[in-house]
């Protein structure tokens, strides 16, 4: 027994050892100035643009095995439920070989490294690669163009994950101006009900629109694409803004008008996005006509136009949503500052059936011909307020069907032919919301009532024109 504590200690004492004198023999190289350092900042502070090798350099860290070595190396949940991330802590350092050469990233984060007068850097994150001075000169340049090529590698087979970005209100405290959390939302076009014509024409529209590069740049102007996506809440606007990012593999930017001080920070904001990226305003009719941003007319006009991210080069899809576009300054959706505006109409026949598919698993049902007769009378509801009965009533496709129908009769007479909605008054109707929570409850047309005096509220409150308009064709 004794022996193995003698042998126990003399290890412990042994791996002390060894792990000291590594670190001294690395202090006393740094006392010698063997080693150059080299910064990658997360940010270019001369233009306050986005600096891409930064995120080159993280994508390509992230996929190296040595991350697991680090003394500090943290755990995310990844995109499928048992995946899990391994990412580099802050002020944590991981180390690469590279043609027989060793080399150091420190990943260095909330640093004040004094250099930086504007305290929006101050916090700023950077790496910093600390290689011998006698191999820099062998290597750096092949070593960079392989971190070039394995991040453009990961990039290209999709296996980075979406991020979805939030613009923060604390930029001016000398935080980032964007917070980011992975982006999972599920929604693709197949899982949309919408005219699979349109669908494909969208498609091919952003493939055309990302192999046109060289075409731009010779018609010097900006690579970007610009989406009005229209119509009544409930719709589709920003499940399709989601299935654009799937189809695309691109991180959403989303811009909360509310938040931004004013028109400089808003093309600071676009200046830090990165490339390949779909940068979202939603609800901008809201915005212009309650005057409930900082943002002039004229800021969001340049915004729009792309200037400023104009010297980057790279593509960007941007995507306005509105509930409708009657009282917005024509100016603002001319061609050019908006190339494709698409119209998400309430429900019909046809978008009910794809629902009735996708939702309840029924391609014919002897009901159908009934829900034709009653959308072909004008009636309608939005996809959303439909979704929600087959979701509640989903072990029962007929009693789902019914649901709607008896919905469609109630609360949706007139609405697909352009009546007004008339909000309910009913006492018991809208200051109940959790009648909407407690969706696996609605069976009765009580319980119906109760859901739609709370989207009618909703409706009304956003929009009160949204459902009087006779909409355009869809793309144009
Ligand atoms: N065309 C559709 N096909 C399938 N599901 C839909 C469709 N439109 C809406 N939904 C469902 O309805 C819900 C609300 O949709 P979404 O948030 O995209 O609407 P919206 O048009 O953005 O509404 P708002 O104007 O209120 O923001 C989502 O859960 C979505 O799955
Ligand atoms: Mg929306």
């Amino acid at each position: 027994m004794p022996a193995m504590v003698i042998l126990f200690v003399a290890l412990a004492v042994l791996f002390l050892f060894f792990s000291f004198s590594k670190k001294l023999w690395r202090g006393v190289e740094d006392w010698f100035h063997v080693y150059q350092f080299l910064k990658v900042p997360q940010h270019n502070h001369t233009t306050l643009q986005e600096n891409h090798l930064y995120r080159k350099v993280s994508l390509y860290l992230h996929s190296l095995a040595s991350i697991e070595d680090s003394d500090f190396t943290t755990l995310l949940t990844g995109k499928k439920h048992n995946d899990i991330l391994l990412c580099l802590g802050p002020n944590q350092t991981i180390q690469d070989r590279f043609l027989g050469a060793t080399v150091f990233w420190h990943n260095q984060t909330d640093a004040d490294d004094g250099a930086d007068q504007n305290p929006q850097f101050n916090r700023a994150r950077a790496f910093v690669l600390k290689i011998r001075k006698v191999d820099k000169r062998r290597i750096l340049r092949p070593y960079l163009q392989h971190i070039h090529a394995v991040a453009d590698d990961i990039e290209q087979q999709g296996n980075r994950d979406l991020r979805l970005f939030m613009n923060t209100a604390a930029a001016a405290q000398g935080g980032g101006r964007w917070r980011s959390v992975p982006f999972t939302h599920p929604c693709t076009f197949e899982t949309l009900a919408m005219e699979s014509d349109l669908k494909n024409r969208v498609k091919s529209d952003l493939e055309s629109f990302l192999r046109a590069k060289q075409y731009y740049n010779r018609l010097g102007r900006v690579w970007k694409r610009s989406f009005l996506l229209y119509g009544p809440s409930g719709t589709g606007k920003s499940s399709f803004v989601a299935a654009m990012a799937n189809f695309l593999r691109y991180d959403v930017y989303d811009i909360d008008l509310s938040k931004v001080p004013s028109d400089s920070d808003l093309k600071l904001l676009l200046l830090q996005t990165t490339p390949k990226s779909v940068v979202v305003v939603e609800d901008l009719d809201r915005f212009l006509a309650e005057k409930s941003t900082a943002v002039s007319p004229s800021g969001m006009l340049n915004f729009m136009d792309g200037v400023v991210s104009s010297c980057c080069g790279e593509e960007k899809v941007m995507v306005f949503t509105m509930n409708s576009k009657e009282h917005v300054d024509p100016n603002l959706l001319r061609p050019g500052r908006i190339d494709v505006h698409i119209h998400f109409p309430l429900c019909d026949f046809t978008a009910f059936k794809t629902m009735a598919n996708n939702y309840l698993g029924v391609k014919e049902h002897k009901l159908f011909p009934q829900v034709q007769e009653i959308f072909q009378n004008g009636a309608s509801l939005s996809p959303a307020e439909i979704g929600e009965l087959m979701i509640a009533n989903r072990n029962s496709p007929s009693r789902a069907i019914k649901s709607v129908i008896t919905a469609l009769q109630t609360d949706g007479d007139g609405r697909g032919s352009g009546s007004p909605i008339v909000r309910h008054t009913g006492e018991d109707d809208v200051d109940e919301p959790d009648a909407v929570m407690c969706g696996e409850g609605l069976h009765t047309v009580k319980d119906l009532r109760k859901l739609y005096g709370f989207f009618r509220l909703k409706n009304t409150r956003r929009s009160p024109s949204s459902n009087t308009s006779s909409m355009p064709s869809p793309l144009r």
